[in-house]
């Protein structure tokens, strides 16, 4: 039978990925550190995954286990898996690299050959690829040959908006939208490319990747910090506001024309997926806090990630950014206590300013026209 481990048992986890290697018969060992999860899996075995939109059913995702990922039994699973798949975070591959480069070394001190594929399946570019830098940190060098050859790093786009259940009966039920999209570059695999239903293959993973978090993940976050400024709690709320939505619908647009300049996709069909985008926004049957999407607002002001990336497109390509520049400075008066990166970008702001703490997080030059129109933007939003 073939066995995945995959490090990460949330929403994500539960609802898109782990479900699909379970329903295409692959005995999943979910691994996670929430011992409330981890004690359910494993003894339940089982879990309801609510699929809502156009259609609404529950399905039954089964022949699943979990381990605790600090446990050392994990890195026998490690030395004898097919597969491992992650959907922990972007934060959180570091943490979990020391494991897989431990349990790797056991692999190939028992000599086994077999091919391994390892996919990061996180809102990150070339996620795996990064995972894979920081498992060589730990890894034995002279293990490296054997790393090259039998293991494959694969990156992937995933795409499924999966909010926390509302479904409190049940700690382990988790409520998806239709809508699911995981694609994968096939160029990366190790030995046969394993048949899972629904993990679509391509050669050009960067289109999709960049296709997907700079227009979904883009308007998705500009969503979320218009509309805390606005006071609304979720994003359908948001979404539902025409001026946000008009904003919004105009930066997928900016971010849109910077993606079809680069990748060469056709106008009308990346319009229809905007417009799709935001009827996934709006689903009535997802309840999706502003405080998930916003979370960890320095991760998404990172030079490669969902406000700068296609900024910085605009400014190479001379494309219209109004709406991006907004949305940046926006993200800028996001607060959320219970969130340390929000806590610690308030800080900076106030301690330095905000052209300072804009260079800090994004990499934007300080004294740059484009730092003036945020800081423009920031103090309009701001006061
Ligand atoms: N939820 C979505 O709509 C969605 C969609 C696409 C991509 N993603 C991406 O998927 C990833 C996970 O997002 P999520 O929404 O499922 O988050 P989540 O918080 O629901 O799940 C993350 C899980 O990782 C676990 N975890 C934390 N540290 C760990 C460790 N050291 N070892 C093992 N498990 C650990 C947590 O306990 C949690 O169960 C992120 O990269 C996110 O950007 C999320
Ligand atoms: O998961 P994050 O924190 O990178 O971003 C929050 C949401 O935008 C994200 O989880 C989306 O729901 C998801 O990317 C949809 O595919």
């Amino acid at each position: 039978m073939t066995t995945a481990i995959h490090f990460g048992a949330g929403n994500i986890g539960r609802g898109f990925i782990g479900k699909l290697l379970a329903d295409a018969g692959i005995h999943v060992t979910f691994a996670d550190v929430n011992p409330q999860l981890v004690e359910a899996l494993s003894s339940r075995h089982s879990y309801p995954v609510h699929i809502v939109g156009q259609e609404v059913r529950t399905d039954t995702v089964t022949g699943v286990d979990a381990i605790d990922s600090r446990r050392p039994e994990l890195l026998e699973l490690i030395a004898n898996t097919d597969l491992i798949t992650t959907a922990v975070g972007p934060t959180v591959l570091t943490l979990i690299a020391r494991t897989l480069a431990e349990g790797l070394q056991r692999r190939f001190e028992r000599g086994n050959t077999a091919p391994l594929n390892i996919i990061a399946c996180e809102n990150q570019v070339r996620g795996t690829t990064f995972l894979k830098g920081e498992v060589l940190k730990h890894l034995d060098a002279r293990y490296l040959p054997e790393l090259e050859q039998f293991v494959g790093f694969v990156d992937s786009a995933v795409d499924r908006i999966v909010p926390p259940s509302t479904d409190q009966s049940d700690p382990l039920a988790v409520t998806v939208e239709t809508f699911s999209e995981w694609i994968v570059d096939q160029t990366q695999f190790r030995g046969p490319v394993p048949a899972i239903p629904g993990m679509e293959l391509t050669d050009n993973l960067m289109a999709f990747v960049e296709r997907k978090l700079f227009t979904l993940n883009t308007g998705h976050i500009i969503t979320a910090y218009l509309g805390a400024l606005a006071g609304y709690r979720t994003i359908g709320e948001a979404i539902a506001d025409p001026a946000i939505r008009a904003q919004v619908k105009a930066a997928m647009q900016e971010s849109g024309a910077v993606l079809i300049r680069r990748y060469g996709f056709d106008q009308a069909q990346h319009q229809a997926y905007i417009e799709k985008i935001l009827g996934r926004f709006a689903n009535p049957h997802l309840v999706d806090e502003i405080d998930r999407v916003g979370r960890q607002p320095i991760r998404k002001l990172g030079p490669e990630d969902r406000l700068i990336k296609p900024l910085l497109g605009t400014l190479e390509y001379g494309i219209d950014n109004a709406n991006l520049l907004k949305g940046i400075a926006a993200a800028f008066c996001y607060r959320n206590d219970d969130d340390p990166q929000a806590v610690e970008l308030q800080q900076r702001l106030a301690t330095e300013g905000l052209k300072t703490a804009l260079a800090h997080y994004t990499g934007l030059d300080a004294g740059s026209v484009v730092a003036e129109q945020i800081e423009q933007r920031y103090l309009a939003l701001s006061h």
